[in-house]
């Protein structure tokens, strides 16, 4: 049988009106690089990093031929078919005209998190699919990861660090990764699957929470990010299995994340554990 989806499913970004918005919208970005290919968009804020570019490049592909994930796992992003999106910040700049001072780099492992808020805010509001963030960094739908992000510090980029999200809009079943369960917005079936508005909600998003969370000095707290973090948060309240990366194993009940960001999981003997960094499976 051939497949339900044809080309006129998937057309371009409108160029035209992204950078349009981008200049309007009063967030913090200033300039866009949009590519109808790249190896990885992360790899591009990355190098325009190391060369010098100020913060709030966006950098957007249609398609990438080396997209990644955390620990360097392959990021599908067939063409035209999702989102796929860096961010150059530098957190740690202080910008006298917005009144933000610069950020501790302690809480820049609120900026995964952040971008989840971002995500999961446009997705739930514009393609009305019933998404939530699993810890740290997936958007998921039931048990099927739909979207990733992946927040990199630059080395020897003077403190830059580079967010990028990758969201699957209308991606078929056959297209998605085989090695764990996936979807995609259509699949989901959402009630929007145009990439433009999806775009331009999400780079708003981002950049109000960023500005929020900048302007209160990087406190999650202050800028209200923790709470609307715990309110689209999947992973508390549940089993989880965790895979450190030291190789240990830790089960219990994630109970909350905490003011850093961290994972707080309580194990059987009611031992608390803040977890920084881990792969983490719910169990029930
Ligand atoms: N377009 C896609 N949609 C959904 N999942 C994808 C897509 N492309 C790749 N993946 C999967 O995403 C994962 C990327 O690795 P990464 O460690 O960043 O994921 P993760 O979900 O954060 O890890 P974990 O869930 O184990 O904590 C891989 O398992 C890969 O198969
Ligand atoms: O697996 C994850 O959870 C993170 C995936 C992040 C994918 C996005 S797509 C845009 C940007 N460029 C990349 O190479 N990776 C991120």
């Amino acid at each position: 049988m051939s497949s339900p989806y044809t080309d006129l499913d998937r057309p371009p970004l409108n160029a035209r009106l992204l950078s349009r918005a981008l200049v309007t919208e009063a967030g913090p970005w200033t300039r866009l690089d949009l590519r109808a290919e790249t190896g990885s968009t992360n790899a591009d804020a990355a190098g325009a990093a190391r060369a010098g570019e100020p913060e709030g490049l966006v950098v957007v592909a249609e398609r990438q031929t080396a997209g990644r994930g955390r620990r360097d796992r392959a990021w599908t992003s067939p063409a035209r078919a999702g989102i796929t999106l860096s961010v150059l910040l530098r957190p740690g700049v202080p910008v006298a005209e917005r009144d933000w001072p610069a950020v501790p780099p302690a809480a820049y492992g609120w900026l995964p998190l952040l971008a989840g808020v971002a995500l999961v805010e446009t997705v739930t509001r514009l393609a009305e699919v019933p998404a939530v963030l699993k810890w740290p960094n997936d958007l998921m739908v039931g048990d099927l990861k739909c979207a990733g992000i992946l927040a990199e510090g630059v080395p020897n980029g003077v403190g830059a660090v580079v967010v990028g999200i990758g969201l699957n809009v209308t991606l078929r079943e056959d297209e998605l990764p085989t090695d764990r369960p996936a979807t995609s917005l259509r699949l989901a079936g959402a009630a929007l699957t145009d990439r433009d508005p999806l775009l331009r909600a999400l780079l708003r998003g981002l950049g109000d929470w960023y500005g929020r969370w900048r302007g209160a000095g990087g406190d999650a707290e202050d800028s209200g990010l923790r709470e609307a973090y715990l309110h689209h948060c999947g992973t508390v309240g549940r089993a989880v299995r965790v895979q450190l990366p030291s190789g240990a194993e830790l089960v219990g009940e994630a109970a909350t994340v905490d003011a850093g960001g961290q994972l707080v999981v309580r194990d059987a003997g009611g031992v608390q554990h803040s977890v920084a960094a881990g792969d983490v499976l719910h169990v029930r």
